[in-house]
């Protein structure tokens, strides 16, 4: 099996803050992963260095066999857990920013999305609300035809029924060729889309496997066994 992603041994210090030390990883073609750690734990630290934000202080981490830069920024779609959208835009504006900005951003598919999110392409991006900025941005990370999607806490803000339907989206848009990793502490919620989980606690993954693997081996909810380590 392919591994669209593989990180050895990868350290990260902000000044005298050691947030990722010697972190190992793989994602493979095709699966979504679960990052799971408690706060501060290095889980936004990890998906910077892999959407090439920041540098690792040392180790590798590759993407598609290749470090982070402007070849793997074209195959990676990536949602930070921070403010990107302008103020001034409409929904609209957003979409064809992105659509100005890559490539491989397909635009039928974002407005169907928009659609299915009940978002209205005329409403200016102020007028929303958290949980209705967190669907715009989900729909238009999900729209570019990615190898590699990382999703930063994508549905904190969003309602629970509005959460279900969205995974569902995620699921049945979601293509074989391709992988995500998702970080979120709504374990329960979401882990019924994780093919694989990684546990991550202070900077290293202490546990990585096969969702359904771990559940059966442990007898236990990937929510139960993350409380138990994380306790
Ligand atoms: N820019 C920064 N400067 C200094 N320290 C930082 C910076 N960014 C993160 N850190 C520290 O690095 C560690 C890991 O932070 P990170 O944001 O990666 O954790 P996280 O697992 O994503 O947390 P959360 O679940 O709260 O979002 C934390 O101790 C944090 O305080």
């Amino acid at each position: 099996m392919y591994n669209v992603l593989e990180a050895e041994n990868v350290c990260k210090s902000y000044l005298n803050k050691r947030a990722l030390q010697g972190a190992n990883l793989t994602i493979q073609q095709g699966k979504i992963l679960g990052l799971l750690g408690p706060n501060g734990s290095g889980k936004t630290t990890f998906l910077k260095i892999a959407a090439g934000i920041l540098h690792p202080s040392s180790g590798k981490l590759l993407i598609d066999g290749q470090e982070p830069g402007v070849y793997t920024k074209s195959i990676v779609s990536y949602l930070p857990d921070t403010e990107y959208l302008f103020k001034w835009m409409k929904i609209k504006d957003a979409v064809q920013y992105f659509k100005d900005f890559y490539t491989d951003f397909d635009e039928k598919k974002a407005f169907a999305l928009l659609e299915f999110m009940k978002l209205d392409a005329n409403s200016s991006v102020k007028s929303l609300s958290k949980g209705m900025k967190e669907k715009l941005k989900l729909t238009l990370v999900l729209s570019r035809k990615a190898k590699l999607y990382i999703l930063d806490e994508p549905l904190g803000g969003v309602d629970p029924t509005a959460r279900e339907k969205i995974l569902d989206a995620i699921i049945n848009n979601f293509s074989e060729d391709s992988s995500m990793i998702i970080t979120t502490h709504l374990v329960n919620d979401i882990e019924r889309i994780f093919d694989d989980v990684a546990f991550i606690s202070d900077g290293e993954i202490v546990l990585q496997g096969n969702a359904e693997e771990l559940r059966l081996n442990k007898n236990k909810s990937i929510d139960e066994l993350y409380r138990e380590v994380f306790q």
